[in-house]
């Protein structure tokens, strides 16, 4: 086990081909956005009380209906198979160990049928809306059939952030040869073994549903030059009815957006630039957090991500006002950088490292960490 997520990040940066590291860490243009993420966590100082009895420590919390030991999830991430065979079922089967809920993307590489069977863990669906809707129906048919219970409308991905790494290292699907892509691969032969043994990472969910054959390039055009540009607040009327279980919207970037979802009933929303991989300058979710959770956090679930790297970063997102985190490359970087286990050990990391952030902090529970916990530096 290494001592923090960010030597995960280290090794997987060994491990992964540039190609597919950039894909996994890059943010938009500049990566202003991406930066703001994690410079906002450094910006909160701690207030500890001192001389508390902190020999129990509970971190479990509620999020969504659901029990989980530490309030974090792991946030839906697409293409996880470019960083290990049967990314999927292997993240979903670490949050489960770690007590914790999955998220599925539907861009994930492993179908949710195989997700599900994999683990009994608490399974949510991310959904990414196509212009034939029949797409998105299809899927939330499979998802609730196999027990996912909470679905997640990404809405801050209309279009494809610009990435100029994507196109520097010429990321496509598939992946086409060029001197610079094989010179890349034959310096990681680790990796390429694993995608000849087990075949190149699919868009198998989506290919389901959207009758596309087993072909990356029809799934990915799928993807993305079909999504629906028409999307409005309007289609959250549509999506209750086509899913009887709980609907979190992920993506709002600012209080009006909040009301708008609270208007509109949902039972929660992520506030998310992404991981700084959409829109370059998003305003960043935890400085956004503290207002929203001011108005809202009475009526409607407010989960934040971005930037998550340590078990104290979770603290300070619950001190101003968050129910949960949603955990992005963390449990990538374990995955890309150790394999299974190092999904596992990643969310073992964060949540020994919650447990004594809390115990220094003097809050014997989760549910004492409030805003007296924190202030700017
Ligand atoms: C490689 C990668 C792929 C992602 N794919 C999706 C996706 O398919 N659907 C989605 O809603 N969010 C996706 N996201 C965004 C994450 O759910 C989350 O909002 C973001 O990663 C949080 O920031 P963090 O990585 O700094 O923790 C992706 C993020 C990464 C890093």
């Amino acid at each position: 086990m290494l001592p923090s997520v960010m030597e995960y990040r280290r090794q997987a940066q060994k491990r992964l081909p540039r190609l597919a590291f950039d894909y996994l860490e890059g943010g938009a243009e500049d990566g202003l956005a991406l930066a703001r993420n994690r410079a906002a966590y450094a910006d909160l100082e701690f207030r500890p009380d001192v001389l508390v009895d902190v020999t129990d420590c509970r971190l479990d919390a509620t999020v969504l209906g659901a029990s989980a030991a530490m309030p974090a999830i792991v946030g839906p991430t697409g293409l996880n198979g470019l960083f290990w065979p049967e990314a999927d079922v292997h993240l979903a089967r670490a949050a489960h160990q770690a007590g914790l809920p999955f998220v599925l993307s539907t861009a994930s590489t492993s179908l949710l049928e195989d997700v599900r069977a994999a683990t009994p863990g608490e399974l949510w669906l991310q959904l990414y809306v196509q212009r034939d809707r029949r797409i998105a129906e299809h899927l939330m048919d499979r998802a609730w059939q196999n027990g996912y219970t909470v679905l997640f409308l990404t809405v801050d991905v209309p279009v494809h952030g610009n990435r100029d790494h994507d196109k520097r290292n010429g990321f496509s699907l598939p992946l086409r040869p060029s001197r610079r892509l094989l010179m890349d691969l034959a310096a990681h032969p680790g990796w390429c073994w694993r995608m000849l043994r087990h075949g190149g990472p699919q868009l198998k969910n989506l290919a389901v549903s959207a009758n596309a054959r087993e072909n990356i390039t029809e799934q990915a055009s799928v993807l993305s030059r079909q999504m629906d540009l028409a999307l409005s607040w309007n289609d959250v009327a549509w999506l209750r009815r086509h899913w009887r279980g709980r609907i979190v919207i992920k993506g709002i970037q600012g209080l009006a957006d909040a009301r708008r979802a609270h208007a509109h009933g949902v039972d929660g929303i992520v506030l998310s630039n992404h991981g700084g991989r959409q829109l370059e300058s998003a305003p960043c979710p935890l400085e956004v957090l503290p207002e929203v959770a001011a108005e809202l956090g009475q009526s409607l679930e407010i989960l934040v991500d971005g930037g998550v790297r340590r078990g104290s970063d979770i603290a300070k997102a619950v001190a101003l006002g968050a129910r949960a985190v949603l955990l992005g490359r963390a449990p990538l970087y374990g995955l890309a950088g150790r394999g299974p286990a190092g999904a596992h050990e990643v969310l073992a990391i964060l949540r020994t490292e919650l447990g004594n952030t809390l115990r220094l902090l003097g809050r014997d529970r989760i549910g004492a960490v409030d805003a007296t916990a924190v202030r700017k530096r």
